[in-house]
């Protein structure tokens, strides 16, 4: 797979290294069931139509330049994470489209005639939410509109788990309230990260690289992989200010290497702060039903 930053206007050699292709739309963070539905798709029309697979997301989240609603400058899964998950989903092209406020007012019909067709994009594959452009007035039944017949697209129906939507936004506010024990029914798999390990001589911390979101402060069950070991342990996570500390308790193996690279896991929420067993919250169902759904 090939990672491309694009720029705006699109430079012309990155226009030179575009193939016909089909192309999946969207921001990606966390790549979850509802998000590996969209890459499916659009893998089997490459794969029918004997085109290129071709993934167009952006850097940072639209969030941060709009500066509408919640900004989005941690993400479930950081760029560098997204490429290793669309290299496994047999991706092989990733833009990643630098988004600025120039990018922002781009209106809906010249981001397809530029972004799309620019980059020989023969189908367009997105959800049934999608939306770009200026003030996101591009939906799906317009992009059939600004595609004027030079591609296909196709609309990918809502996916949902528990009578819910299936979102980046649900899969946020279970981690950012520890219950990361729910991740899995919407992500496929328990939520991970990747860091470094450090010994300061008698407490082990992981140095979490890039910018991950947490979980909030307290007590979890997780397991730790690193090199050939893959271990349950515990961590804790504080949090002083915009400071993120997680101690981790009970590796067995072997000595622990300073800078080591660990991937963790995170399983089960144990204690709050105050090493109250349970969660503040009440029940997972009030709270899923309190949370943002489509
Ligand atoms: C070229 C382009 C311009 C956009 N301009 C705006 C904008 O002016 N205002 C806005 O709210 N969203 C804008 N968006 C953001 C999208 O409509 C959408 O909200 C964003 O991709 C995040 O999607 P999500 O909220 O589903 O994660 C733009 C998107 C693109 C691709
Ligand atoms: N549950 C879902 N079912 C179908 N399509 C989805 C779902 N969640 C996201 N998508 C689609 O995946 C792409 C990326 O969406 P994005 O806005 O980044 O995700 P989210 O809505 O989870 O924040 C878009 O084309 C969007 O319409």
């Amino acid at each position: 797979m090939q990672t491309i930053r694009v720029s705006y206007p699109i430079q012309k050699s990155v226009q030179l290294q575009s193939e016909p292709c089909v192309m999946a739309l969207g921001f990606f963070d966390g790549v979850h069931l509802g998000h590996q539905e969209i890459i499916k798709t659009a893998r089997a029309e490459a794969e029918r139509k004997g085109l290129k697979l071709a993934v167009m997301t952006f850097s940072p989240h639209p969030s941060v330049v709009i500066k509408k609603g919640k900004q989005i400058n941690e993400y479930i899964t950081p760029i560098f994470e997204k490429e290793k998950i669309f290299e496994k989903l047999r991706v092989d092209f990733l833009y990643v489209v630098d988004f600025n406020e120039e990018v922002a007012r781009i209106p809906h019909q010249d981001f397809v005639d530029d972004f799309l067709c620019g980059l020989q994009c023969e189908h367009a594959v997105a959800g049934f939410d999608y939306t770009y452009g200026f003030k996101g007035q591009g939906t799906m039944d317009q992009l059939k509109v600004d595609a004027k017949a030079r591609f296909a697209v196709t609309v990918v129906s809502k996916k949902e788990k528990n009578q819910q939507k299936i979102s980046s936004t649900l899969l946020r506010e279970l981690i950012t309230s520890g219950r990361v024990e729910r991740v899995p029914s919407y992500l496929g798999k328990s939520y991970k990260i990747e860091g470094e390990l450090y010994n300061d001589g008698n407490k082990t911390f992981i140095e979490v690289v890039d910018d991950y979101l947490l979980p909030c402060s307290g007590t979890y069950e997780v397991s730790v992989r690193r090199g050939i070991f893959h271990e349950k342990a515990v961590c804790e996570v504080t949090k002083l200010g915009q400071k993120r500390c997680l101690e981790v308790y009970g590796l067995q193996s072997e000595a622990v290497f300073t800078g080591e690279t660990v991937h963790l896991q995170w399983h089960n929420f144990i204690a709050d702060p105050q090493n109250y067993p349970f969660h503040v919250q009440s029940t997972i169902d009030e709270f899923e039903a309190l949370s943002v759904s489509v």
